[in-house]
């Protein structure tokens, strides 16, 4: 066969595999399948259902993890469509929660897969960090289609949600992540690019584990730690001008040095700080507003002062700022933190972590709290933020004291330590112990309440970051803009909140629901965009005249609106991808190959 019949043969091979079954029946001629595959010539419903009932099959969350693994590797358009169609089931089996349990098992239940033609990621060694040009070749040959990545979600496996140190067996979360990427935000999943940095581990567990996939060597210090990250990153940015880096599960320390050194350079984010203070943000406009006490009145203590934490509030301090001209420091004095330590003061006596002086409180005179329960009666807040990882920190004594110091504002609670093993409460709890007045959003999700006094039904808020990065990595990817400020992504937080539709808003819930994730990240992409745009941050001149043409509040030049037009959304939705729907689309492409004379 020619070297050009050859190519043909295998672009055609590549859609036979999408197609399975559904293939029709030139297609099984050309590919020589006569015989080879059941006769019946089936419509992808068919096989959804299949697959669907295979999936729901598995005893367990994590044999419905490796089912989807494994169906990723074979038929990725499936794959899609099932995490499409059934979203609520699948999403917390790919993503958090069970993501977690997949990663703590990952080099127990690590693939036989060959990479070839369907490479999983980069694992990068501190060696390789010195060869990584090689590294980016092999990568682009292991890719079937030859497309630049335009997205890649890096970790180190240092911080992986709550669980720690957990070396390469993070792979998981940035898999996760960026298959969240394709499904809520229409990225092309061959431009999605996983990268774990295997930089060692601390956890000793692993380190004496037979069969951990990782160096066997404890972590680098912190200069070759950022010598080799930068070598790395140089080197992706160099091969892939435009790339979006999306910074994950870094310990804090590092989480906050890489955005530091970065931001400004490059088309990056970190999810935990920004990612998570656009989502909490988002919901917390929303929570404001049934709250039922004003604005400034809030007294917010968050218990866990580390990268989400940390840029959760500075988020919430940015609103404060911008949307009721609450003074910088009178918008910061609405905040306490609590750490493994107790209250963060500026006198406690211990030298603080450069991330945790900015909220050190100087009000307190000689009090030092040493306990949640002691900042508790101290501050009495009107909202509790968990970002801890400490599993069950809000008890019962504490959450029915919040219920009584706040008996006219509803309590806001927001557990949001993942995963569902590490949140500091349930929703139940929350209902329970403060007679159904709670304002509640969980970074995993909870099962929804009925309240046995009267039947009703419940749903709980998700504030977990799966709501914003995908929409922050389809505005990047989309207008490109030099770096992204952290205006636009206010912006995205109050396109979140003005996500809801009048349905959530009349049950009094904070977030959409999840079902409707692909049309809400269109929106928040469409405020990224126009937020952009209005910066003079975007250089493409598709995207400066559009949004120019439609600017959606013309008087508010630089606002932080959160506001985007119908047409800059028409826009966004026609370029997100989706997988086939109809095998339709399948035959006119493999004809199109098979004849390429015929145009
Ligand atoms: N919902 C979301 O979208 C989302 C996003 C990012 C992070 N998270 C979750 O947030 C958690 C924290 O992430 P991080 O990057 O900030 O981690 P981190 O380890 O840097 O921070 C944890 C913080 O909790 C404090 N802490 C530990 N024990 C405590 C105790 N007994 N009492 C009070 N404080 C205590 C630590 O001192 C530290 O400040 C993780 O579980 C992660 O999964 C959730
Ligand atoms: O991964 C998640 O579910 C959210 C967040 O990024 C986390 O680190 O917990
Ligand atoms: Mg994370």
């Amino acid at each position: 066969m020619s070297e050009a019949g050859e190519s043909r043969r295998n672009s055609i091979e590549l859609i036979g595999t999408k197609a399975g079954t559904a293939m029709p029946a030139e297609m099984r001629d050309v590919l020589n399948l006569k015989g080879l595959i059941p006769a019946s010539i089936e419509d992808f419903s068919k096989q959804d259902l299949r697959a669907f009932q295979q999936f729901k099959s598995k005893p367990t969350d994590l044999e419905k993890y490796e089912f989807m693994a494994n169906l990723r590797c074979l038929n990725v358009n499936m794959f899609f469509r099932l995490v499409l169609n059934h979203f609520r089931d699948v999403a917390p089996i790919i993503y958090t929660p069970t993501v977690g349990e997949a990663c703590l098992n990952y080099s127990h239940i690590y693939p036989f897969i060959y990479p070839c033609k369907a490479s999983v990621g980069m694992f990068i060694t501190l060696d390789d960090a010195d060869n990584i040009d090689t590294v980016i070749e092999n990568y682009r040959h292991s890719m079937a289609e030859h497309v630049d990545p335009e997205i890649t979600v890096i970790t180190d496996g240092s911080r992986i949600l709550g669980l720690g140190d957990i070396g390469i067996n993070g792979m998981g979360i940035p898999i996760g992540k960026l298959q969240l990427y394709v499904a809520a935000a229409g990225l092309n999943p061959g431009r999605t690019l996983p990268i774990v940095l295997d930089f060692g581990t601390d956890n000793k567990k692993y380190l004496n584990d037979p069969l951990y996939l990782g160096t066997r060597e404890t972590r680098p210090d912190d200069k070759t730690f950022y010598e080799a990250t930068d070598k790395v990153l140089t080197a992706l940015y160099r091969a892939f001008p435009d790339l979006l880096v999306q910074f994950e599960d870094f310990s804090t320390d590092h989480a906050f040095g890489l955005l530091d050194r970065w931001r400004k350079k490059a088309l990056c984010f970190n999810d935990d700080i920004q990612g998570t203070g656009c989502v909490v943000l988002g919901g917390f406009i929303s929570a404001l507003r049934l709250a039922g006490i004003p604005v400034e009145n809030q007294r917010i203590l968050f218990v866990g002062a580390g990268s989400a934490g940390v840029g959760v509030a500075k988020q919430l301090v940015d609103y404060f700022i911008l949307e009721y001209n609450i003074p910088e420091e009178q918008a910061k004095a609405m905040f306490w933190f609590v750490d493994s330590h107790g209250m963060i003061t500026a006198n406690r006596g211990d030298k603080l972590a450069q991330h945790k002086v900015h909220f050190a409180r100087h009000d307190n005179g000689d009090t030092q709290c040493k306990s949640i329960e002691e900042t508790l009666e101290y501050v009495k807040p009107t909202a509790l933020i968990g970002l801890s990882t400490i599993h069950k920190a809000f008890n019962e004594k504490i959450l029915t004291r919040l219920n009584e110091m706040n008996p006219t504002a509803r309590p806001i609670v927001f557990p949001l330590s993942n995963p569902d093993t590490k949140a500091e409460c349930t929703f139940e709890e929350a209902m329970r112990c403060t007679n159904n007045r709670v304002l509640f959003a969980s970074g995993t999700a909870f099962p929804e309440y009925t309240i046995p006094e009267t039947g009703d039904l419940v749903i709980p808020g998700q504030a977990n970051n799966m709501y914003c990065f995908p929409s922050i990595g389809l505005g990047a990817t989309l207008a490109k803009p030099k770096w992204i400020t952290d205006t636009m992504i206010l912006a995205v937080a109050k396109a979140l909140a003005n996500s809801l539709s009048e349905d959530e808003k009349s049950l009094g819930e904070l977030y959409p629901r999840v079902e409707r994730i692909r049309d809400v990240a269109s929106e928040l992409a469409a405020a990224f965009i126009t937020q952009a745009v209005r910066e003079e941050m975007v250089k493409e001149s598709h995207w400066v005249d559009l949004v120019k043409k439609n600017m959606p509040d013309k008087g508010h030049d630089k606002a932080v609106s959160g506001h985007f037009t119908k047409r800059i959304l028409g826009e966004v939705r026609t370029l997100m991808w989706s997988p086939a729907s109809s095998v339709e689309q399948y035959i006119v492409e493999s004809i199109a190959i098979a004849n390429p004379d015929d145009t």
